[in-house]
């Protein structure tokens, strides 16, 4: 695919089984409409690389001769000329790259450059002219909504096609797709896997997963590692009236990872009992969802085991006040059951709404989570995976608009990028 162009991917909700999928456990989620989008536009000068990260304040470029290949290629496992995943992250190639994030003096921002120097090492080479990269995301960063996964699938997409590791997306959103394997989605969800291990360093991959693939899934990764996770596609996915709460108070799945992983070290059968706990809870919620018929009693199961999984993660330590203050105004306002989603520690709750109660209830709940500072979101779940965006795909008169990298840059909101690139407002969209 010609440059400019762009990647999209979608953020997602973990509805059953957040930190229990780490330890291999099944977990349930759906990908949201809020997404990650990413520009490529060729460098003026054909040796620099420039990202432009604006979410989160970042702007850094390297003369790709800087980078050290040589000493990094040869770390690089290749079979029939594919560079090959691994289990962790090659430690040797971390080293190298150390040399150019030298300068990076934040954490956030070393993070967001390894995962791209990690992919763009591995994914395209020396001889790819510099390209500029620009980053948007429609999603709350650091929230429980998976920005980091949707960032790494952008990030592996992008780099997948420049490297000419995949052929370019073909299918337009109306067109009828049997899925079937598909060798590049499997690519792309394995090297964002990758960059999601950047990010922190134990990921169970649901995120990424349904980033790529989008729609609803049931997720295990298996405790053996030379065993791939399994995906199973929920096609049926009941319509759920879910309400998205972000609470605002930043954390990082990495620590709230970390402090699971520790408890797990101290007070082994206790924490193993409730990871099983989860582990029974996701295959309940699994049966009934799939269920043919989902009616008023199979939704008031779901919100009871939404109830007893947030429990159960509140016992693991990862909730957070502002978490159970959602939570008391959601019960006391009877508006359905609430659990945080994501890693937790604050960021998100969601909701799973009664279908009981009226507008004006729910309108008056949410008058109140706002009072408290928290931001509400209408989001509907299931939407597509990573997809991409061609030149050629855009109507002639717009394009100057839609891949001028300084124009989005400078989009103020969530609001204006959908304007401008949501599948709503573009019909060029192809996916894989
Ligand atoms: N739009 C973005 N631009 C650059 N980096 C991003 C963006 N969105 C997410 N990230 C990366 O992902 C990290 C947040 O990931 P994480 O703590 O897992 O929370 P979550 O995935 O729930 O949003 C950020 O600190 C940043 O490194
Ligand atoms: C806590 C966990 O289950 C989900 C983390 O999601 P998020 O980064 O908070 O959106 C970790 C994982 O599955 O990799
Ligand atoms: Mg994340």
């Amino acid at each position: 695919m010609s440059t400019p162009f762009f990647v999209s991917a979608p953020g997602k909700v973990i509805i059953f089984g957040e930190h229990s999928a780490v330890y291999g456990k099944p977990a349930i989620a759906a990908a949201l409409s809020l997404r990650a989008y990413l520009l490529v536009t060729p460098s003026q000068d054909p040796d620099t690389i420039n990202l432009s990260f604006p979410d989160i304040n970042l702007t850094h470029s390297w003369n790709k001769n800087d980078i050290p290949w040589d000493s990094i290629v040869k770390h690089i496992n290749l079979v029939d000329n594919l560079p090959q995943t691994s289990e962790e992250l090659v430690p040797e190639i971390v080293d190298q790259l150390g040399s150019v994030l030298a300068d990076l003096n934040s954490s956030l921002h070393y993070t967001a450059c390894l995962c791209f120097l990690y992919l763009y090492t591995h994914l395209c080479n020396q001889e790819l002219a510099g390209m500029s990269f620009c980053i948007r995301s429609t999603l709350p960063i650091g929230a429980g909504l998976g920005s980091s996964a949707s960032t790494a699938v952008c990030l592996a997409s992008a780099l997948a096609i420049l490297g000419n590791r995949v052929t370019s997306a073909s299918f337009l959103q109306t067109d009828k797709i049997l899925k079937k394997e598909n060798n590049d989605l499997d690519f792309i969800d394995s090297w964002s896997l990758m960059g999601e291990k950047c990010f922190h360093g134990n990921p169970s991959g649901i995120d990424n997963a349904v980033a790529t693939h989008g729609g609803a899934v049931m997720f295990q990764r298996m405790n053996n590692p030379a065993q791939p996770s399994v995906r199973t596609s929920m096609r049926n996915f009941p319509a759920i009236k879910l309400l998205l709460t972000n609470t605002k108070v930043p954390r990082s799945t990495a620590d709230l990872v970390g402090g699971v992983g520790k408890l797990n070290v101290e007070y082994p059968k206790t924490s193993n009992s409730i990871l099983e706990a989860m582990e029974h809870l996701s295959n309940t919620a699994y049966q009934i969802m799939v269920r043919p018929f989902f009616g008023a009693e199979e939704r008031k199961k779901l919100r009871e085991l939404v109830n007893i999984n947030h429990g159960l993660l509140v016992a693991l330590g990862v909730s957070h006040p502002s978490l159970e203050k959602v939570k008391i105004i959601t019960d006391t306002s009877k508006l359905g059951s609430t659990k945080l989603t994501g890693a937790g520690g604050g960021g998100c709750a969601i909701t799973l709404v009664d279908e009981d109660v009226s507008e004006a209830d729910i309108a008056q709940g949410i008058a109140e989570l706002e009072k408290e500072g928290y931001e509400c979101f209408e989001t509907s779940l299931g939407g597509k995976g990573v997809g991409s965006l061609s030149f050629e795909d855009v109507p002639q008169e717009l394009r100057s608009t839609v891949f001028s990298p300084e124009k989005f840059c400078a989009y103020s909101d969530r609001i204006e990028i959908e304007k401008v690139l949501s599948t709503n407002a573009l019909e060029g969209w192809r996916y894989w």
